[in-house]
């Protein structure tokens, strides 16, 4: 059994748990009073690079990275060091996260919240916009092509926007052929968790000009940030190196200030 499927038994089973305390439809009323969603899309098209700044307490690749006890006044930090998104990583077991912390997140900053986690049911992305997310995650790998197409259906119809995750350049055309307009490629490979950052050169250019392109993990500061703008990422997701940094706030600001520098320009999309 891969890594992924190990996470993915482990979400089904929590996920049955709170199916079994919340009804669908006390999740839809709760979804009517969250604040409208943000525009995901707008806010990784601004000048320069975006950058997405992740709340990440631990992972099945490095174990615990941070206890990270206020995880709101974490996203507030990123989000005064110039984050474009905020995102939280929701699942329990192997990340250390939940829902409190993404409605945490959301009472206290303006930007977009994206639920990162390993959803599998449309159950999820109701749960997601309940808990005030705007964008949530889907990764191709962990879906059937049929489920992948209405997930994404179902998330544009209750103002979610899906960050569609790949690996390789088949996941991208399954991706853009189920409607996408927002493309991760992750660097970390989910079967040995090892992290390539030559995944993005390599596989960003089957993904056509419309849609956004973000590169996901090992950005360890400016210069990956750089290096993925020149291989054309429109936006870079970071969690690692923030969470266990010194100063999150300021680690954001050098990879804004970098993401801003006029000639990363030409490369891009
Ligand atoms: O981080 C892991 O070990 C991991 C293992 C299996 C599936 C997903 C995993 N991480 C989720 C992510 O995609 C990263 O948290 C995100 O891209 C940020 O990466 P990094 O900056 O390298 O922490």
């Amino acid at each position: 059994m891969s890594v992924l499927d190990e996470i993915i038994d482990g979400v089904r089973a929590d996920l049955a748990e709170r199916q079994a305390r919340v009804t669908l439809d006390e999740l839809k009323d709760r979804a009517a009073k969250a604040p409208q969603a943000k525009d995901g899309v707008a806010a990784l098209r601004g000048e320069g690079v975006s950058v997405i700044c992740e709340v990440k307490r631990s992972s099945p690749s490095k174990g615990a990275l941070a206890a990270i006890a206020d995880p709101a006044g974490l996203a507030a930090d990123y989000e005064a060091g110039g984050a474009a998104v905020i995102s939280v990583l929701t699942e329990q077991r192997r990340f250390g996260g939940s829902l409190a912390d993404l409605e945490a997140v959301r009472a206290k900053v303006d930007i977009p919240v994206l639920r990162k986690d390993f959803i599998v049911t449309a159950y999820q992305l109701w749960e997601a916009r309940a808990y005030g997310a705007d964008l949530a995650l889907l990764i191709v790998a962990a879906l059937e092509q049929e489920a992948l197409v209405s997930l994404i259906e179902r998330a544009e119809s209750i103002g979610l926007t899906p960050l569609v995750e790949v690996h390789d350049e088949e996941e991208v055309q399954r991706a853009v052929d189920a409607g996408a307009r927002i493309i991760g490629v992750n660097a970390r490979n989910l079967k040995t968790l090892e992290v390539d950052r030559g995944t993005f050169a390599r596989v960003a250019p089957e993904i056509p000009d419309h849609i956004v392109k973000i590169a996901e993990s090992g950005v360890r500061g400016p210069h990956d940030l750089i290096a993925y703008a020149n291989d054309g990422a429109d936006a870079v997701l970071v969690g690692e190196s923030l969470v266990t940094g010194r100063d999150p706030k300021a680690a954001v600001a050098d990879l804004v200030a970098a993401g801003a520098h006029p000639a990363l320009r030409h490369g891009r999309g």
